[in-house]
């Protein structure tokens, strides 16, 4: 049972709509409860039939942080290049800056928080694969449920304009109940098949590897990403509940995530930080660099120090800790990364890891870093801007949402976004997923290719491709 006690949004609307008078205005009234556990996911599901298309889900890979967010109180979105993260910062400030907010606990990710993300190069030539994403776009929901370190809580935002009455509250109240209601209904079936899959060009895309790894011998570019797309199609529309569940199950180091929008789902499982905020406190990852597991705890060993020894995965690995390391001495005071390399191990595939932590300057943000971050040469290349022109010119492929930041930024200015690799479009019955790596002067075509074979599993085995 979930109980939820007689709350102060009465007295916020009423005082919002006075404000929101005032000042021709909208006002964003919020308010946090600590509420009795719920799994995550059910919250998620019990959203399907009053906000279906207008929902998100977000894990980190210590099960610290879940955020579910159902409905859409206000949006920021747009697709405007310059600036686009500088922009979406400040409307989000604005926008919090009046609002009227109860909350009494002091925890990243509960309150009015924005989720969502940005495309990976807002230049490139939009098609209409990603037609339902803007380049800028994020989701302040209606209901939120956090589950921080184990403490669940909902968030309920409401934004009240000149024109709203109290009605407002028995609105709210109202869908609030009829949502706690669907909680304990049945949720989905796994009843869906993949009745084929398509690798969009693969033969051309060994070429354009090849063609680049001459490229980099001349310099002055030293790393390219290049990824491709697989398109899938089921028998039936896809349960965006059941991927989900499989990805949660499956992919536990991972953050795990889904944003609908217009109807689209983007949805995945991935090992990349980009960037998380608590406090003056920045942690970032560099992860680039892949091996397969071994299929016994011997091979899996002996695989995981072949890549550590690796010239060629070496250098790519070290491209990305170069330009971490200097990207973070612009906004931190102190930058801490370990000296050796490490692995990181996940379900499909193995990686070469390095953590680093900063300690942020004053006057810095968030949203600063991840510009100065994104790409990082684990999704575009070194140097930065050209490895992004080089991508938009020879790679047939509409990134949209993928190797991009994905994530949160509360009303603290605290958040997290993850680079959403090994991840995938909901489109009903039609999924394309998304799968890069990265080239340097010692790439072998077909080698990549296989990289990328692997890292297209975790989606293909979530969506039952593969079978397990
Ligand atoms: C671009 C992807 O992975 C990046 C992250 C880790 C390892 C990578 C690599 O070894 O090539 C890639 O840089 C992807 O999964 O689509
Ligand atoms: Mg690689």
């Amino acid at each position: 049972m979930v109980t939820i006690q007689e709350t102060e949004l009465k007295e916020g609307i009423l005082d919002a709509i006075q404000r929101a008078k005032a000042s021709s205005k909208p006002v964003l009234v919020s308010e946090v409860q600590e509420i009795n556990h719920i799994e995550p996911l059910s919250f998620f599901a019990a959203g399907h039939e009053l906000f279906l298309g207008e929902r998100f889900f977000w894990k980190d890979p210590s099960d610290e942080t879940f955020i579910v967010g159902l409905g859409i109180c206000k949006q920021i979105q747009s697709d405007q290049a310059a600036d686009r993260f500088f922009h979406v910062e400040e409307e989000w400030n604005s926008f919090i800056q009046d609002a009227i907010i109860y909350n009494r606990f002091q925890l990243n990710g509960v309150g009015p928080l924005m989720f969502g993300g940005f495309s990976f190069d807002p230049i490139k030539e939009k098609t209409k694969l990603w037609a339902k994403y803007s380049d800028s776009l994020f989701h302040i929901p209606r209901f939120m449920y956090s589950v921080i370190n184990g403490q669940a809580f909902l968030t309920t935002n409401v934004v009240c304009t000149q024109n709203d009455d109290l009605s407002l509250v028995e609105i709210v109240r109202g869908e609030r109940e009829s949502l706690f209601s669907l909680l304990t209904a049945d949720r989905y079936q796994e009843n869906y098949e993949l009745v084929s899959e398509k690798e969009i060009k693969p033969n051309e895309w060994k070429e354009t590897v090849s063609a680049i790894t001459n490229e980099l011998k001349k310099g002055p570019l030293k790393k390219v990403v290049l990824a491709r797309e697989t398109r899938l199609l089921f028998n039936k529309f896809i349960q965006t509940e059941q991927v989900l569940e499989n990805l949660l199950k499956l992919q536990r180091e991972s953050f795990v995530f889904a944003f609908e929008s217009n109807g689209d789902c983007f949805i995945g499982a991935s090992p990349e930080r980009l960037v998380k905020k608590s406090g003056t406190s920045f942690l970032t990852t560099c992860l680039a660099g892949s091996i397969a597991r071994g299929k016994t705890e011997e091979e899996d060993q002996l695989l995981g120090k072949t890549l550590l020894a690796d010239p060629k995965n070496l250098i790519e690995h070290q491209y990305v800790v170069q330009m971490i390391k200097e990207a973070m001495g612009t906004v931190c005071e102190e930058v801490t990364l370990p000296k050796k390399t490490q692995l990181l191990k996940m379900r499909d595939i193995q990686h070469l890891y390095t953590p680093v932590i900063g300690k942020a300057k004053k006057d810095t943000s968030l949203l600063l870093l991840v510009d100065r971050l994104h790409p990082t040469p684990a999704l575009g290349g070194l140097p930065k801007e050209q490895a992004v022109e080089k991508i938009r010119e020879v790679e047939d492929l509409d990134r949209g949402f993928y190797g991009a930041p994905l994530g949160w930024v509360d009303y603290q200015r605290n958040g997290e976004f993850a680079v959403s690799i090994r991840s995938g479009l909901i489109q009903g019955d039609e999924v394309s997923i998304f799968a890069g790596c990265g080239v340097v002067e010692d790439s072998n075509p077909d080698s990549e290719y296989i990289e990328t074979k692997i890292k297209f599993r975790p989606m293909l085995t979530a969506l039952g491709g593969v079978k397990q």
